[in-house]
């Protein structure tokens, strides 16, 4: 039996008020259950849009939204099955870090102590602080904390490491390894490709309130083009390699870009004495800047 995806919108349209800008122009979006689905595209595109329709924030124009199967607006369990976080995590100052979970704990049929205190340590987070004299960076770990401690089936996070420095951004990234490890679905936007590769099983590319690619992270990686050193014994003629873009020869080094499939490069250095071999960690950051700016040509 095919399972209920953990996000489907139909045809979904937002325009705000009447003369407003048309925010999503029918987007039909699938998240299957436990997929980490990178949400992506430039400002004003329409992933805020997307995410307040999903947590029943605001209201459709048009078109349908079931999130965990169920329609936003008539479940307020739903509530209780999702965790989320914005960019710009905001709350009643006067309350402790402490005193803000414990509560919001409860709401959510209570949360071991145990788990808000791991979590916090990992950020680094003083729970015993005022959430009103913490810095943006700090008050983003208790959003972050109150958005994972119940291990809710669906995470939505929206832009959540904005405000947090690089060791909290790899942090923040464990803590999505280990929902997704957990079977948990996060659906999250962002800006950080870093993140995005590290995290997701799919992205989707949201343009001016249109969807205009999803794409498989792995399939991604391997049309990614890779820098690619051969260093040789004694090394073939230019001539003798195939499958290698732009390829130099220093001395018995070989240089060269490989971008998909490596099997006609490797075959054709194959009978030479190859004493080693470097190839880097594709970047996907500039495709994804690519479908950016240029859909059609990515
Ligand atoms: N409350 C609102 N009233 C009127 N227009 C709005 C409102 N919120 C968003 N918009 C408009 O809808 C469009 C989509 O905005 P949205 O905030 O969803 O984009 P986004 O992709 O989240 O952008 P960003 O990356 O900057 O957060 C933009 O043109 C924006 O100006």
């Amino acid at each position: 039996m095919a399972t209920t995806p953990a996000i489907q919108t139909e045809a979904l349209v937002k325009r705000y008020g009447r003369s407003g800008a048309t925010a999503l122009k029918g987007l039909d979006l699938t998240v299957g259950e436990g997929e980490v689905f990178g949400f992506l595209g430039p400002n004003g595109a329409g992933k805020s849009t997307t995410i307040r329709l999903l947590l029943d924030l605001i209201r459709p124009t048009s078109g349908t939204v079931r999130v965990l199967g169920v329609d936003p607006r008539s479940s307020h369990e739903l509530r209780g099955k999702l965790g989320y976080l914005a960019g710009d995590f905001v709350v009643n100052g006067r309350q402790t870090g402490r005193e803000l979970l414990d509560y919001l704990g409860d709401l959510r049929g209570g949360v071991p102590r145990q788990r808000i205190d791991e979590l916090a340590a990992a950020l680094d987070l003083d729970l015993s602080r005022r959430i009103g004299t913490l810095s943006k960076g700090n008050r983003q770990k208790v959003g972050v904390v109150q958005a994972f401690m119940h291990r809710p089936p669906l995470l939505v996070l929206d832009e959540p490491t904005s405000g947090l420095d690089p060791f909290l951004q790899q942090q923040f990234v464990e803590l999505v390894r280990e929902a997704s490890g957990n079977g948990q679905t996060v659906f999250m936007s962002s800006h950080v490709m870093s993140e995005v590769q590290q995290t997701c099983h799919r992205v989707g590319i949201i343009r001016d309130g249109t969807l205009v690619a999803v794409e498989d992270i792995d399939d991604l990686r391997k049309r990614a083009v890779r820098k690619v050193e051969v260093v040789f014994g004694s090394p073939p003629g230019l001539d003798q390699i195939a499958g290698l873009q732009e390829p130099s020869l220093t001395g018995n080094v070989l240089r060269g870009r490989l971008s998909g499939d490596a099997d006609a490069f490797i075959k054709s250095i194959a009978g030479f004495h190859v004493t080693d071999i470097v190839s880097e960690e594709p970047e996907l950051e500039e495709l994804f800047f690519t479908y950016y700016a240029h859909p059609q040509e990515a």
